[in-house]
């Protein structure tokens, strides 16, 4: 899997365990270990890797963000005497996700199929008769694969304020779509998870669209499972209508009154138009859905759509 690959923020914002940290390294005469030496007093490090091929340039990284913090404000723009009297210049760095890193190791665990579709989960399985997971069944934390993105999402400048608690994600699903399969209408169980779910595209693209009936009704739209080949009946008046295109690579998050009252779903088809441009859906999609599971009754503003408070 090679080494970690990490870049610098493109927000001067976003904080992250991760320093780039130039202006020392092997090509002037200072070992990993010299360098590990000086950081590891500010926390535990997870290790010191080369930036780049220049031999000057390093990522330290630590297992939390608040070391990582502390370190760049005693150490950046100044003279480090344990360093030999170099003058560090720091930067956050984040994990950039590889895509095929990702699904190679999905790819290389066992995949459950479904009528259309296979799944995987971990965390909690999520069990499509009941549309809730087995929280009595916790199949173990989440895989090591998932860390960069996990990361990302942590360091993102939305969450800055966020309780942390509430970005502690415990669920994945992932969904592999054949070209063509969709998902049907459905909102994710508010009993089930928690506000926020996120989900990345990865592979080919496709179109999500999100219904919002007036009828609140929380419950899928078509009887028997997220699976049936029955798409959803267009009942007019009664719904109000979204569409988002997904490509490759995207991370979408659903929250508040998306991910509480409206449904959302995949159309079945090979094709999609997206601003007046046809996209093919050529190869299968891969999703990583991720979710934090509930632990008591939803409370959420949309009591019509749910089911704790119904
Ligand atoms: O494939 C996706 O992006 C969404 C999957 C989904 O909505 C679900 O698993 O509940
Ligand atoms: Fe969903």
């Amino acid at each position: 899997m090679g080494l970690p690959r990490f870049g610098r923020p493109k927000n001067g914002d976003e904080l992250s365990s991760n320093l780039f940290v130039a202006n020392c390294g092997p090509a002037v005469g200072i070992s990993d270990d010299e360098i590990a030496s000086v950081f590891s007093k500010f926390g535990e490090l997870n290790g010191v890797y080369a930036a780049d091929d220049s031999g000057t340039r390093v990522i330290v990284s630590f297992s939390d963000v608040g070391s990582a913090q502390s370190a760049f404000m005693a150490l950046h723009g100044k003279p480090c005497p344990e360093l030999g009297g170099r003058s560090l210049f720091i930067r956050y760095s984040v994990l950039q996700p590889n895509p095929q890193e990702l699904l190679q190791s999905v790819d290389s665990r066992p995949w459950n199929s479904l009528a259309k579709r296979r799944v995987q989960h971990y965390g909690y399985e999520f069990c499509y008769d009941i549309r809730n997971v087995n929280t009595k069944r916790c199949l173990g934390e989440l895989p090591s694969f998932l860390s960069p993105i996990l990361e990302r999402i942590s360091s993102c400048p939305t969450f800055k304020n966020a309780d942390p608690d509430r970005i502690v994600l415990d669920q994945l699903t992932v969904n592999e779509y054949p070209p063509g399969v969709g998902l049907s209408p459905h909102i994710d169980t508010h009993s089930a998870f928690e506000d926020l779910i996120f989900s990345l595209s990865l592979a080919g693209p496709c179109i999500m669209e999100f219904r919002r009936y007036g009828d609140g009704d929380w419950r899928p739209r078509v009887a028997s499972s997220i699976d049936t080949k029955v798409d959803c009946p267009e009942d007019g008046s009664n719904c109000i209508k979204r569409a988002i295109y997904l490509p490759p690579r995207s991370l979408l998050l659903l929250s508040g009154e998306a991910r509480y009252a409206w449904h959302h779903y995949i159309p079945h088809h090979k094709i999609d138009k997206v601003d007046g441009k046809v996209i093919r859906r050529a190869s299968r999609r891969v999703s990583f859905t991720l979710r934090k599971v509930r632990a008591g009754l939803c409370k959420c503003e949309f009591p019509q759509y749910c089911d704790s408070q119904r």
